[in-house]
């Protein structure tokens, strides 16, 4: 059953069989930039902290290395149980198993209907123009954070395991956001509360369950365009059956390797802002692979939707003036999904500093 006439699921359309995507689907070629699933080979790799020795001189200066190359590193010793990552994958995976009934208990459309969509729940893109391309992705999308604000109603019952481990996934990556934003805080020697402070309790967490079916085409779509992340940081759990993501340094696309029970954490627009673009949030985007599906859990911090975002100040004197025009309110950088997913250059309010 697809979710509306306009967004078919992209599980029930892979599995329908065809020799090519639906041409929503494609990606122009003027925007493939050669072969989608070409990647170049890494000048280096992406480093792998260990969060429990973040105190350690060598151990930050790994952390500060990754950030000014890749603004993606690889997290272990993260405090997350290995058997409380395999719970958590294993309840993603059998809620997009399930038929679609079961999932559509909670989809994002309001009232069924395929042109309303809320924030929260299970769907595929949201068609926002004739020309809008789609990824070939479905998703489960559920606030965590405020904890008073998690929409129960929207969270899946089945698996009965779901809700549980999800709730205690998003305690645990909530502390891990707090020791890497102290520990970035550090490296820029500002006062390590600097950016927990700007956290209110009113400040969003979303988890979203991203599911990529298999594609017969993966030379023509995209799992998700390229795109950087539009709040604070992100916590990353991919499935480590298979590979899919990818990250961009200096315009080539290099693929991201998968560790088991290992966290992808990447850095998001507001916080390059914040950090007056000492750090930037990189951009990735997911390919797509003909035999296997692809599972991953992004949870996204940001900071309160009202928030006016600039540099920290302690970062600006006069040999290093603000890169930014103004004042941003952060939902104008992190409210519109779409705008987000399909930006292809740097915030239009950094300088040419840049
Ligand atoms: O699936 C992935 O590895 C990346 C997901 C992602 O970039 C996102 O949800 O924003
Ligand atoms: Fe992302």
């Amino acid at each position: 059953m697809a979710a509306s006439d306009e967004t078919p699921m992209v599980q029930d359309l892979a599995s329908t069989g065809f020799e090519e995507p639906p041409s929503r689907y494609l990606v122009h070629e003027q925007d493939r930039h050669g072969d989608l699933l070409a990647a170049g080979e890494m000048p280096e790799p992406i480093p792998l902290i260990d969060l429990s020795r973040l105190m350690d001189a060598d151990e930050a200066d790994k952390l500060r290395a990754a950030l000014q190359t890749w603004g993606f590193f690889l997290a272990t010793n993260h405090g997350i149980e290995d058997s409380l990552m395999d719970a958590m994958m294993s309840a993603s995976r059998e809620f997009f198993r399930q038929p679609s009934e079961e999932k559509q208990k909670c989809s994002n459309l309001v009232d069924g209907n395929g042109k309303h969509y809320q924030v929260e729940g299970y769907g595929s893109d949201k068609v926002v123009s004739e020309d809008h391309g789609l990824n070939w992705n479905d998703r489960l999308h559920l606030r965590v954070e405020p904890e008073d604000e998690r929409n129960f109603a929207k969270w899946p019952s089945q698996p009965e395991s779901f809700r549980d481990v999800l709730q205690e996934y998003a305690s645990r990556t909530k502390k891990i956001r707090d020791l890497v934003l102290r520990s970035i805080a550090e490296l820029l020697e500002i006062d390590e509360d600097y950016f927990v402070n700007q956290i209110s309790n009113k400040a969003s967490g979303f988890a979203r369950f991203n599911y990529y079916p298999p594609c017969p085409r993966p030379d023509l779509v995209l799992g998700l365009r390229p795109h950087s992340d539009g709040g604070l940081l992100t916590i990353l759990f991919n499935d480590d059956n298979v590979g899919g993501l990818q990250i961009q340094r200096d315009g080539r696309w290099y693929n991201v390797p998968t560790k088991p029970h290992t966290l992808l954490i990447n850095l998001a627009d507001c916080l390059e802002i914040m950090n007056n673009g000492i750090f930037r949030s990189p951009f990735h985007r997911v390919v797509t692979n003909v035999e296997k599906d692809r599972l991953s859990l992004a949870v996204f911090y940001a900071v309160d939707a009202e928030t006016m975002l600039e540099p920290a100040p302690g970062l600006l004197d006069d040999k290093r003036p603000s890169r930014s025009h103004g004042l941003w309110e952060a939902s104008a950088q992190s409210k519109s999904p779409s705008y987000k997913k399909h930006r292809q250059q740097p915030p239009t309010v950094w300088s040419s500093l840049m």
